[in-house]
């Protein structure tokens, strides 16, 4: 594996019944980077997230191969902030026991010792008097601040990779800015990387290194923020992009991208995306694009050559002003 790959997820399928809703997905997680996840509700961005760490819902079948596989080594080398930090963090417990038995988990250390590396966690992530907050429990705490003790305690054993599964999606805009803020500040600051799942790609443009763009269980683009973002390839990528408030650029609607995404036991013949998209065409109805290399990143549209610049008009073009 080359020195600037930490984890490198290969022909990754993750299947219920026999149906695949991750459908042989390859992509490498760099070390120290941010590697957004994006992609609408079911894409499979949470089982490819969760997938790194080895925890799978029950019921799922997996194929493919994750390496170096981490998930032994889960609270260590590898730590998930979830959705709901309530479902990270024991009710019975005081916040700051919890993390310091996270410490003594892989350090033989006083308990003392993991007491203060608990206090100081809470302390680095925002948590206001950290000492005597320490003693209170994840009840006593409101959303955004159990959210930074996750953070807190998913950064306690500097490992190299964090996973965040949507981790703002309980909170208010400004807590959710300031919670991703904290979250990419500690990461960066313990050298792991970041691999960051969201919906949403103002939090792609504003908080990741690469993205991963997914849909029905594929790569559609992978690349550097600042390339996909300003000029995506594939019309999926573009539509993502055309629904922000931002780029309605003066219409009076917000251009949307039409239809939803298939359910993994119905996608269509070909591309999964071609029944929504602009410019689909023969080659797309029958045959599924495989990534390919294109202006440094790897794109799965037969038509990525064909895409306008700027690629969001494929949608604007279709809303009546
Ligand atoms: N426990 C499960 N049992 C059966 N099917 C599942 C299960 N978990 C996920 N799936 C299937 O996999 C699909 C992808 O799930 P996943 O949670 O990865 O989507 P996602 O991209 O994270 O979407 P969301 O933003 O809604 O969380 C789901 O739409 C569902 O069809």
């Amino acid at each position: 594996m080359p020195s600037d790959v930490l984890l490198s997820v290969r022909d990754l399928r993750i299947a219920f019944d026999g149906v695949e809703a991750v459908r042989g997905l390859s992509f490498d997680v760099r070390p120290r980077e941010v590697l957004a996840v994006v992609g609408e509700s079911g894409a499979g961005k949470s089982l490819t997230a969760r997938a790194l760490l080895g925890m799978v819902p029950r019921g799922a079948t997996v194929g493919g191969t994750v390496r170096p596989d981490l998930s032994a080594e889960r609270g260590r080398r590898i730590a998930l902030v979830p959705q709901d930090a309530l479902s990270a963090l024991s009710p019975v417990h005081p916040v700051g026991d919890q993390l310091a038995a996270a410490v003594r988990s892989v350090q033989r250390v006083s308990r003392k010792e993991a007491r203060a590396r608990a206090v100081a966690a809470l302390d680095r992530v925002g948590i206001p008097d950290a000492a005597r907050t320490a003693r209170a429990y994840p009840h006593e705490y409101s959303g955004g601040m159990r959210q930074r003790a996750v953070i807190a305690m998913a950064t306690i054993n500097e490992p190299d990779v964090v996973v965040a599964d949507e981790p703002t999606t309980a909170l208010d805009p400004e807590r959710q800015e300031q919670v991703l803020r904290v979250l990419g500040e500690r990461s960066e600051a313990v050298g792991a990387a970041l691999v960051l799942v969201t919906h949403d790609m103002d939090v792609v443009r504003d908080h990741a290194d690469r993205v991963l763009v997914m849909y029905a269980g594929r790569a559609v683009e992978v690349g550097g923020v600042q390339d996909v973002l300003s000029r995506p390839r594939a019309p999926y990528t573009a539509g993502l992009l055309a629904s922000l408030p931002q780029n309605a650029r003066g219409l009076r609607r917000l251009p949307a991208l039409p239809g939803t995404p298939p359910a993994p036991g119905a996608l269509p013949a070909g591309c999964a995306f071609a029944p929504r998209c602009p410019l689909a065409a023969d080659p797309c109805r029958d045959e599924e694009p495989e990534p390919r290399p294109l202006d440094d990143r790897l794109v799965a549209c037969h038509r990525a050559d064909d895409v306008p610049h700027p690629a969001i008009d494929l949608f604007q073009e279709k809303q009546p002003a």
